[in-house]
């Protein structure tokens, strides 16, 4: 067995983060948690802290690190720090030699990119991240020496039906075609018109996966799958032409890979994240996830259908964007995260969503995204264009 490995949660409190607890609660002789952080949640984070006594704990807001610090009163050996700089802080400290990047948007680049340039073994649930600065986190990842391991089901999948020393290398890997494997959503039979009238509370229940609230919606638009396209094309180093999306509603077969000789590897497994996240944190030995056995004969059969991107643009937006290459991905995903917030809030259709999306990007400039600045600085213009966009469908 491998040294025990020292991890960094970022994001403990939200769906990934806990699937990672628990899986580093099943091996106390692989794991140990130097620090642990989380947005808002204070009491959730400080009832982790307890269990799993890391080193440092971080609240993104300042009012609630100083709930968590009154709460972890009799803990004083638990360091407390607060904001983007402590969840910097805490992702690129000496402390650890592995970082689970589980912060759910645009709010994880930040820390995920001082992972990075700490030279981590960095696990990436947080697709926000790479969609988008896609060039230059992959170019920071070759140049500090970092290890980006995907955690995203698909990607997972994939990265395991490749050859390992050729993950980004699709031509000497031989292949043709990565099948790309989405749900469809909640609402994969719905009409456009049925589709003006979901809830919330209907769009986060997601058929097959329990997931935060954002990535649900995201399933239920299928920009989820639009930013995986993207975000395969970065990992892999291949093109959109390559990926192909399969709707597959049983989210039993993960993702495929093609090869020249016509043979199609896939990675299967019953819907759950700690699969993934026991592949990456043990990588390249495998560990008991805690995930029950798949049983076949009870599932009995695989169907697919082609995405239906008349009903969900998005997906077709996110390939747009892509293509358009620069900040147009930084600008698709600050829309994205403003329209999904406006709709959990009440304040916007769900049919409503693409439009806001395709507004800001017609609004914002696209230019060349040639630095991390121009990154943030992009995000905060469009997240200013789609709320007024927002506002104006609101009245
Ligand atoms: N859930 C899943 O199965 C999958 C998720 N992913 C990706 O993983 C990421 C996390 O998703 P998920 O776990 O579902 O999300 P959740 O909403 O369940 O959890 C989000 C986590 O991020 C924290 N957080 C929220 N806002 C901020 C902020 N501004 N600064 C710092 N921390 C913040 C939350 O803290 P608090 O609790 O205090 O709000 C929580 O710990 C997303 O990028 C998603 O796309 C990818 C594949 C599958
Ligand atoms: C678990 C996971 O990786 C999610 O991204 C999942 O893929 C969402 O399901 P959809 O295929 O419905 O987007
Ligand atoms: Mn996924």
């Amino acid at each position: 067995m491998a040294d025990k490995r020292s991890v960094t949660v970022l994001g403990a409190t939200g769906s990934i983060g806990l699937s990672t607890l628990d899986v580093i609660r099943r091996h106390p002789d692989r794991f140990e948690v130097q620090a642990l952080t989380a947005g808002s949640r204070a009491r959730e984070l400080a009832a982790l802290c307890r269990e799993f006594l890391p080193e440092v704990a971080v609240m993104a807001d300042p009012l609630a690190a100083e709930e968590l610090s009154g709460l972890l009163v009799d803990c004083p050996e638990i360091r407390v720090l607060s904001g983007e700089e402590g969840l910097c802080e805490v992702a690129a400290g000496a402390g650890s030699d592995t970082v689970m990047s589980a912060i759910v948007g645009a709010a994880g680049l930040a820390p995920t990119l001082a992972a990075v340039r700490a030279g981590k073994r960095v696990l990436l649930a947080n697709k926000e991240a790479l969609v988008m600065s896609g060039q230059l986190l992959m170019d920071a990842v070759t140049e500090c020496g970092a290890e980006l391991l995907p955690i995203d089901s698909e990607h997972n999948a994939i990265f395991q039906c490749l050859p390992a020393d050729k993950v980004r290398d699709p031509e000497a890997a031989g292949i043709k075609r990565i099948l790309l494997t989405a749900s469809g959503g909640p609402f994969r039979e719905l009409s456009a018109r049925a589709l003006r009238d979901v809830t919330p509370s209907q769009a986060c229940a997601h058929p097959n996966w329990s997931m935060g609230r954002k990535i649900s919606v995201d399933s239920a638009t299928l920009m989820n799958k639009g930013l995986e396209l993207i975000e395969a094309c970065w990992l892999f180093n291949t093109s959109p032409e390559t990926v192909e999306v399969h709707v597959h509603p049983e989210s039993i077969i993960h993702s495929m890979v093609e090869y020249a000789d016509g043979s199609v590897l896939a990675q299967l497994g019953s819907p759950d994240m700690r699969t993934p996240i026991a592949n990456g944190l043990a990588w390249p030995e495998r560990i008991d996830a805690g995930v029950p056995s798949l049983d076949l004969f009870a599932i009995g059969r695989f169907h697919f259908e082609r995405p239906d991107l008349d009903r969900f643009p998005c997906l077709r937006l996110a390939a747009e964007a892509f293509a358009r290459g620069g900040t147009a991905p930084a600008v698709l995903n600050a829309a994205n995260e403003v329209a999904v917030g406006a709709f959990l809030d009440g304040g916007l259709c769900f049919a409503d969503i693409p439009v806001i999306i395709e507004r800001t990007m017609l609004a914002v400039d696209v230019t060349p995204a040639d630095s991390f600045d121009i990154i943030f600085a992009k995000d905060a213009e469009a997240r200013a264009v789609a709320r007024e966009q927002v506002h104006r469908l609101a009245v």
